[in-house]
């Protein structure tokens, strides 16, 4: 497209929203126009390249800007429509695509993209899927070292393999003797993961016992997407961050019953040099003071008998689930038709499918309550709530 302005051929939909076709790279694209800027999502130029592009032109300097795109992006479909929501984000519905895959929301000016632009400093857009329902908030569980933070969890994901999923941290910290990399923590060079930091991958890190850890996107991604509740093991510095992102969660710190019974704990895990013990105690002392800051945690725990503390952290996560999603009410056949409408009203997305492009009135209509929606990057938009008019069936 070199520095020409996105070509605008067809304006089907409201409020700054148009379907254009791009000859250069012989594929769809949309183009949105917020404030000086237009997002020209799809249309690569990039033949190697299976999602959906996203460019930004800055029609203040009429130049092309290459954003940092972040989160999993939607596979390239054979079309799709998309439509403006507020001026922070743009919903794209992808064409012939299944229910999961076809609502995704690119995020170009949220909070979470706003903190990203500041700290990568370019521009930066964010994918999110839309996921049906009020699906459980990850949990975050922090406490000082030798809590036994590990050992709730790893009973947690042995009783409820299908329910729970472990958000894999980076570390450069090396790996203790039945640690495996991949599933105890990705184990990596400091440099390659300050650049992985430096490119937008982390959801958030901290400087913990002298090594650098930190959650990607990556990692709460992939255990979302396979439909578990994702479980973060990481240090208080971690959960404020997390806290303050836009990721919903519940935060549960791990207290000792006592500073000696921590220590005593601590060393007859046996893994840490007499060095790293003294450093992870004064540690464990801010993080105490720490975790009682009003605020922060939801929940705190006492593990003083294991199977005491294991049972109050199951019961905890049974008052804070919210209805299973796969209790929502789904569409039945829904697919985005080569033939479609979309349009805003009143805080609903109407989607009018016809059967063909001339007859008018045979198809159906689907409705999407905007209302309903929360999250997003970097971790899904919830509360996808979709109901079916007309022809066909309502959910
Ligand atoms: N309630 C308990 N009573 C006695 N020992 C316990 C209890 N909970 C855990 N432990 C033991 O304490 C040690 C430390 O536990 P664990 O490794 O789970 O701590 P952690 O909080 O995950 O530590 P780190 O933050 O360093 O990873 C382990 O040897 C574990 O078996
Ligand atoms: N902020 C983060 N803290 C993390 C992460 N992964 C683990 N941790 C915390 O580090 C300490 C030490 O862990 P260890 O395995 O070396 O004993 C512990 O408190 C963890 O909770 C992370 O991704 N981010």
């Amino acid at each position: 497209m070199g520095e020409e302005a996105p070509e605008i051929l067809l304006d089907n939909l409201e409020r700054n929203s148009v379907l254009t076709y791009d000859s250069d790279s012989q594929g769809y694209s949309s183009s949105v126009v917020i404030g000086d800027k237009i997002y020209v999502v799809g249309g690569s130029d990039d033949a190697t390249d299976l999602s959906i592009s996203v460019k930004v032109f800055d029609k203040l300097n009429g130049k092309w800007l290459n954003p940092t795109v972040l989160g999993t992006k939607p596979t390239a479909s054979k079309g799709h429509s998309a439509v403006l929501l507020k001026t922070d984000r743009i919903l794209i519905l992808k064409r012939d695509s299944s229910l999961d895959d076809c609502f995704w929301f690119l995020e170009v000016d949220t909070p979470f993209v706003k903190k990203q632009k500041e700290l990568l400093g370019t521009e930066v857009v964010a994918w999110s899927t839309g996921v049906t329902g009020d699906a459980p908030k990850p949990i975050v569980i922090s406490g000082p070292s030798g809590v036994g933070k590990g050992t709730l969890i790893a009973k947690l994901m042995k009783d409820y393999p299908t329910t729970f999923g472990f958000s894999v941290s980076h570390t450069t910290r090396a790996p203790r003797v039945k640690e495996v990399n991949g599933v105890h923590y990705h184990f990596t060079e400091r440099s390659v993961m300050e650049k992985d930091v430096r490119e937008g991958k982390f959801l958030e890190t901290a400087s913990v016992h002298g090594n650098l850890y930190g959650t990607s996107i990556e990692a709460v991604e992939t255990v979302t997407s396979a439909g578990k509740r994702c479980i973060l093991d990481i240090d208080v510095q971690g959960a404020r961050s997390v806290r303050a992102s836009s990721l919903e969660a519940i935060f549960v710190f791990v207290c000792p019953p006592s500073f000696e019974e921590l220590e005593k704990r601590l060393r007859s895990r046996g893994t840490e040099t007499e060095e790293q013990v003294q450093k992870r105690l004064r540690n464990a002392k801010a993080e105490l003071d720490q975790g009682r800051c009003p605020g922060l945690f939801d929940h705190i725990l006492v593990n003083d008998d294991l199977e005491k503390c294991y049972e109050n952290l199951k019961k905890l996560l049974a008052l804070d689930e919210r209805p299973d999603a796969s209790c929502e009410p789904t569409v039945e056949n829904f697919k985005i038709s080569v033939y479609h409408s979309v349009s805003i009203k009143d805080q609903k997305v109407l989607i009018r499918c016809k059967n063909n492009g001339l007859e008018a009135e045979t198809g159906s209509m689907f409705v999407l309550d905007l209302s309903s929606l929360k999250g997003g990057a970097p971790g899904r938009t919830r509360g996808r709530y979709l109901s079916a008019s007309d022809s066909s069936k309502k959910q």
